[in-house]
């Protein structure tokens, strides 16, 4: 269920919460509080609260939350219960690095397919982590196992045979809208783009997704830069009294 009208931020911090459920299930603690939350996320313990009531009621009024059912029911709000299958689509760089990372594969990530288009990577072997097993615990090792990469012309194929969820777009800003349009053709409803450009034509403009094309219908896209927080924390070293908190999180 995802209730119209959650701000973004919102879908942030649960993603911030259930990181330290996880952290309070490794310390062996049982219980918690919107109050402990809080102090951790580094939100008010309203905001806490606030945030959780949009997908229902997990705690008990001045007992506050059992720690494994609010990360169980986060993990399901979050659709982290499920496998997500991920292709990558450039594999330069980042892309590599991307695939080497065994980070994506705790939340039941799991990197099916690697695309490029440069003949010397063309059939390359990759290890990626494998998928891991939700009953093991966190912090256990990772099995690798190995991809090949492929052209990308060979995507819709792929796709006719395997499905895939999200497609992970590395490829220079001037390609990323034809390989996201490859992603689309190929059936890929979820696509999270790291080329600093925006995709047209479901671009997302001050947190709204715009109109889009029928064949974009139902394609979601996220964009991810790291030279987006580097130029914000510049801004504010320079600029500290211009740091006000997200108006949301104030009580
Ligand atoms: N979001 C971030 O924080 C972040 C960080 C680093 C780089 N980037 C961006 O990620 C992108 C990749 O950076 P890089 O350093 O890995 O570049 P790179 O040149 O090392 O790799 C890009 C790869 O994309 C491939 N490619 C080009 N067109 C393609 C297509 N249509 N289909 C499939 N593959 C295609 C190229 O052959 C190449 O192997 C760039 O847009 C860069 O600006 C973003």
């Amino acid at each position: 269920m995802t209730a119209p009208g959650i701000p973004t931020a919102a879908i942030s911090r649960l993603i911030t919460y259930l990181r330290i459920l996880e952290e309070l299930e490794r310390e062996e603690r049982l219980t918690t509080s919107s109050g402990a939350l809080a102090e951790r996320a580094q939100v008010n313990a309203f905001q806490v609260r606030k945030d959780l009531a949009y997908f229902g009621r997990f705690g008990t009024r001045g007992m506050g939350y059992t720690v494994s059912v609010l990360k169980r029911e986060l993990t399901r709000v979050l659709g982290l219960n499920r496998s997500w299958n991920v292709v990558i689509v450039g594999m330069g760089r980042l892309g590599q690095a991307i695939a080497h990372y065994p980070g994506a594969s705790e939340y039941q990530f799991s990197y099916v397919g690697l695309f490029d288009v440069r003949s010397d990577l063309i059939g390359l072997q990759v290890d990626v982590p494998a998928r891991r097993d939700l009953h093991s615990g966190l912090g256990q090792g990772f099995q690798a196992r190995t991809l090949h990469i492929q052209h990308i012309d060979s995507l819709a194929a792929f796709t006719a045979q395997q499905p895939v969820d999200m497609g992970f777009l590395a490829v220079p800003t001037e390609h990323a809208q034809s390989a996201a349009q490859s992603l689309v053709e190929a059936g890929v409803k979820g696509i999270l783009n790291f080329a600093p450009t925006l995709i047209q034509p479901r671009a997302k403009e001050g947190g709204h997704l715009q109109e889009i094309s029928d064949e974009w219908r139902d394609v979601m896209v996220e964009n991810v830069d790291f030279l987006v927080g580097m130029k914000r924390l510049a801004f504010y070293m320079l600029n500290p009294q211009l740091n006000e908190p997200d108006p949301e999180e104030k009580t």
